[in-house]
């Protein structure tokens, strides 16, 4: 376990849902040189912006949390941002870290770099092995950019230059500092804010997209960041030079997935709305089901904490909150 609590820490994207979870952790625990830079002040796509910042703030640590996120109909709508913007931002800041001497780095990948039709619950080893879910794949080849660079910096500088570059891949999150807009979204925060806006108007019925048989498995954004802060304090080295490929990611779910006919039914019942819910199948599903086999961080002794129909109260009353800003 790190127990330097003076280790300058960088976190990329510490204002977005994940980040500003990595820095409540963090700061919990005691870590009090944590360096941060808002989109305005740092553009992370800005190859000589990153250049200069890690050579003036030279950090211990860095959490890669910054990236261009959206729900399905926003990675559908616009793909060429969402490669070019990722493959940018991991490009500057992975390449940078290591200029700058950074040993480690923890890059948040998504769990949708699997196979569209990976069997389930897919391991680390599905990358790479079939077709992408068209609807996301420009942002998928990019995270799968980001792991390989990773991976790369690893093989090549790992020995000489005492470089551990690490990757989480993240099943769908939900929480506190999520993105509510209607379209753009993921799943959660479009439904926990279409169901509140049902309720005060006494709608009689909310429409979800897609036939609701889809699969996901949610995770709560704090198990999240305690996740990502375990595995960057892991002393074991995740990785292993004698597979090959070799691997440096490792997945992070919450165990079990659900459909979202029955998501729509918890987030109704979180937000007490009454009425009718029905499914508008000219909307994409999306996968079938990306359910992650989470055993190997398991067994590593990581386990989530917050079942979902805590999460979903929590994340509906920060909703409420940002209402009343
Ligand atoms: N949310 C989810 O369900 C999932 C998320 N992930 C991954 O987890 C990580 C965190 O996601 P999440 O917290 O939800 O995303 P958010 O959108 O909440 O936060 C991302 C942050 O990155 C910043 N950012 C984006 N582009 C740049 C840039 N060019 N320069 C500087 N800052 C930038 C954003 O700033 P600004 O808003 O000002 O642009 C924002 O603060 C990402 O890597 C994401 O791919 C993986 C699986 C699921
Ligand atoms: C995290 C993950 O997020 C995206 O993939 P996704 O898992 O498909 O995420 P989603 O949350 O947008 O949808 C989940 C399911 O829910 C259905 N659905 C119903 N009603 C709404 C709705 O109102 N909004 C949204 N967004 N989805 C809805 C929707 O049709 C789909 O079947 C990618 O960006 C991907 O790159 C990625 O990493």
């Amino acid at each position: 376990m790190n127990k330097d609590l003076n280790q300058k820490i960088y976190v990329a994207g510490h204002r977005g849902m994940v980040g500003s979870s990595i820095v409540r952790n963090l700061a919990a625990k005691g870590f009090h040189n944590i360096v941060t830079r808002t989109h305005a002040e740092l553009d992370l796509t800005n190859q000589a912006q990153v250049a200069t910042f890690f050579e003036q703030e030279k950090p211990d640590q860095v959490y890669l949390a910054a990236a261009k996120v959206g729900g399905i109909h926003a990675n559908n709508t616009f793909p060429a941002e969402f490669i070019y913007q990722n493959l940018m931002v991991e490009a500057n800041v992975i390449h940078q870290a290591f200029e700058a001497g950074v040993k480690k780095l923890l890059f948040l990948g998504s769990s949708c770099i699997y196979p569209k039709l990976a069997p389930q619950p897919m391991a680390e080893d599905a990358l790479l092995t079939g077709t992408l879910e068209p609807t996301n794949e420009p942002y998928a080849i990019a995270k799968i950019a980001g792991i390989k660079l990773c991976e790369s910096y690893n093989r090549q500088y790992g020995q000489s230059h005492g470089i551990d570059y690490r990757s989480v891949m993240p099943t769908n999150l939900y929480g506190p500092g999520d993105n509510y807009h209607p379209e753009n979204s993921h799943v959660i925060p479009a439904l926990i804010r279409r169901f509140h806006e049902a309720k005060a108007e006494n709608a009689p019925e909310v429409v979800i997209w897609g036939t609701g048989a889809p699969r996901r498995e949610f995770l709560y954004v704090d198990d999240m960041a305690a996740a990502s802060v375990f595995v960057m304090d892991l002393d074991k080295v995740i990785y292993d030079e004698h597979t090959e490929p070799m691997q440096s990611h490792i997945n992070v779910g919450f165990g079990s997935d659900v459909t979202i006919a029955e998501l729509a039914s918890a987030v109704a019942k979180a937000t007490g709305y009454q009425g009718k819910i029905s499914f508008d199948p000219s909307k994409p599903d999306g996968s079938p089901r990306k359910w992650m086999d989470s055993s190997k961080l398991n067994g590593l002794g990581w386990d989530p904490q917050v079942e979902l129909p805590v999460g979903l109260q929590s994340a509906y009353q920060a909703y409420l909150a940002t209402l009343r800003l």
